[in-house]
């Protein structure tokens, strides 16, 4: 049987890219996902806005909702500061696998968790797993139907505190309108809408930055 996409990304980087390099793991990425073949990764548009939004928030602990190849960890991962760690979830173990050898050729392994599983059973496991009192930022990139469900879940966890930053991608497409009713019109929220892109095409897409106010 033949390779599968992510297994050609992963071969992409370590042809192309320098070990321990995350910016040429990025750009390798990046290369071959708008040349080659296109896949769902946040991309470099809407990827200088979660650069910047991550530089202003600067978290300490950071939560990313479906890992799927990593570059979005990697993206993240390279901008925190020593001592802050990124958790990101992912429940297909085959694109874990995938992440995991992409984040450790960037060289991010000891700044990055990948938690294999379901975001609905681990949010709750949160806390004593990794005696954390809350997130300061949460990337929400995983099945798009389960972005309210998953923040309701974050909040009755108490896992987001007064400032937790929300950046969700895919809003416009393939879309979160649930997502955004709930953000927009919820007075324990203030959002921001950051219109850019779908990943390596002129479709509109964009970032919603909520912010949690407690
Ligand atoms: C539900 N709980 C989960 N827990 C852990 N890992 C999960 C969970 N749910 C999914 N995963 C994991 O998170 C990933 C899922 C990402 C889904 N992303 C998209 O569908 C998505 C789609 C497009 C897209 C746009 C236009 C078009 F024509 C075709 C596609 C663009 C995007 O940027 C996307 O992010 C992974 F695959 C899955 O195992
Ligand atoms: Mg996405």
């Amino acid at each position: 049987t033949g390779s599968s996409r992510p297994q050609r990304i992963l071969k992409a980087v370590q042809k192309n890219a320098t070990k321990g390099d995350p910016q040429s793991v990025i750009s390798a990425i990046d290369y071959y996902c708008r040349h080659k073949e296109w896949a769902m990764n946040v991309g470099d548009d809407k990827g200088l806005i979660l650069d910047s939004v991550l530089t202003e928030v600067n978290p300490s602990m950071a939560l990313e909702l479906g890992t799927y190849c990593g570059y979005s960890s990697v993206r993240i991962a390279r901008l925190l500061s020593p001592n802050s760690k990124l958790i990101t979830v992912e429940f297909n173990p085959a694109f874990a696998a995938i992440a995991r050898q992409i984040i450790a050729y960037a060289g991010l392994q000891d700044k990055v968790t990948i938690v294999e599983g379901a975001s609905g059973d681990l949010i709750p496991k949160m806390k004593e797993r990794f005696g954390l009192k809350s997130f300061d930022f949460v990337f929400l990139d995983h099945w798009k139907d389960r972005y309210v469900p998953d923040t309701k879940l974050l909040e009755d966890c108490g896992l987001l505190r007064k400032g937790t930053v929300l950046l969700a991608d895919n809003v416009i497409c393939p879309g979160a309108p649930e997502y955004l009713k709930y953000v927009r019109n919820n007075p324990r929220y203030e959002s921001r809408y950051y219109p850019s892109v779908l990943e390596y095409t002129k479709a509109e897409d964009g970032l919603e930055k909520s912010v949690f106010l407690g």
